[in-house]
């Protein structure tokens, strides 16, 4: 009954595929990662002490982005921002926004990119790190766009954890984190939308060479091993 998201799509492809592309790509970045640069930089339209590192992870609900993004700022010293958490946040302090956001979490809808990215680059802008990881962004081709024009940067690298439906229908039921989406029915508008408009982003950096995919299945240490193996590997190329 469930499908395994990436089978959708021919624009995802296996991160085997676009390893020349990335490979070429890590050495760049991972120079600029370890080297940093002393003074401070504007990069797009952000003012750093270093060249900001931003890692964009995607991959549908219950894929274990968050929970992978924990570890991975733990052990290489990224600060995580999650695009959820923000908008929840937000709803929270009784934002004018606030209503709306709800309401669009609710229905498993894309809150407007605008907010969004507003949310974020406060983040990015307050943050003394450099290296971000994005967590659950962008997920539509808008959000991608809006994210490159009111930011003015590009990832340097995006992560994708690939699940089968069935087990990320699993996961969310049982998260029990007391959230508004996390219903059938709700989760299988999440699951619509993100086939629509979250795998043409995916497929837009696979094309790019700065797509990482990993298989989401497993214990959480076997998948961190292979989100680790992606980091170790590029930083080997410096
Ligand atoms: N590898 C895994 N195997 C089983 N359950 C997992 C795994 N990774 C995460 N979970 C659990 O699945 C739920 C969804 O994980 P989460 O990290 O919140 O996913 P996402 O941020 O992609 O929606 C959480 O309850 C989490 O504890
Ligand atoms: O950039 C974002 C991130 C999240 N959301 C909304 O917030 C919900 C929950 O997102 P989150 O990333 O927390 O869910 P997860 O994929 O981790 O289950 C989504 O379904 C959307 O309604 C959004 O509109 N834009
Ligand atoms: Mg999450």
């Amino acid at each position: 009954m469930w499908k395994r998201i990436a089978s959708l799509s021919p624009l995802v492809s296996s991160s085997k595929s676009t390893l020349p592309n990335q490979a070429s790509y890590g050495l760049n970045i991972w120079k600029s990662l370890s080297t940093g640069i002393c003074t401070p930089v504007r990069y797009g339209n952000l003012l750093k002490e270093k060249t900001p590192f931003i890692t964009f992870v995607l991959g549908g609900p219950g894929s274990g982005k968050g929970t992978q993004c924990i570890k991975i700022a733990q052990t290489f010293g990224f600060t995580h921002l999650s695009a959820g958490d923000l908008l929840r946040r937000e709803i929270l302090s009784n934002s004018e926004d606030g209503t709306m956001i709800l309401n669009t979490i609710k229905e498993g809808k894309i809150v407007p990119s605008e907010v969004t990215v507003k949310l974020i680059k406060k983040e990015m802008e307050s943050s003394e790190n450099y290296k971000f990881l994005i967590d659950g962004f962008p997920r539509s081709e808008e959000n991608r766009i809006a994210f490159e024009r009111i930011i003015g940067a590009e990832p340097n690298v995006v992560l994708f954890f690939d699940c089968p439906e069935e087990e990320m229908v699993k996961r969310v039921l049982n998260r029990n984190e007391g959230r508004v989406d996390d219903n059938i029915d709700t989760i299988k508008k999440r699951l619509k939308v993100f086939s629509s408009l979250n795998l043409p982003v995916i497929g837009y950096y696979s094309k790019r060479g700065k797509l990482r995919t990993i298989n989401a299945v497993g214990t959480v240490d076997e998948i961190f091993e292979q989100v680790r193996a992606v980091f170790t590997e590029c930083e080997a190329m410096k």
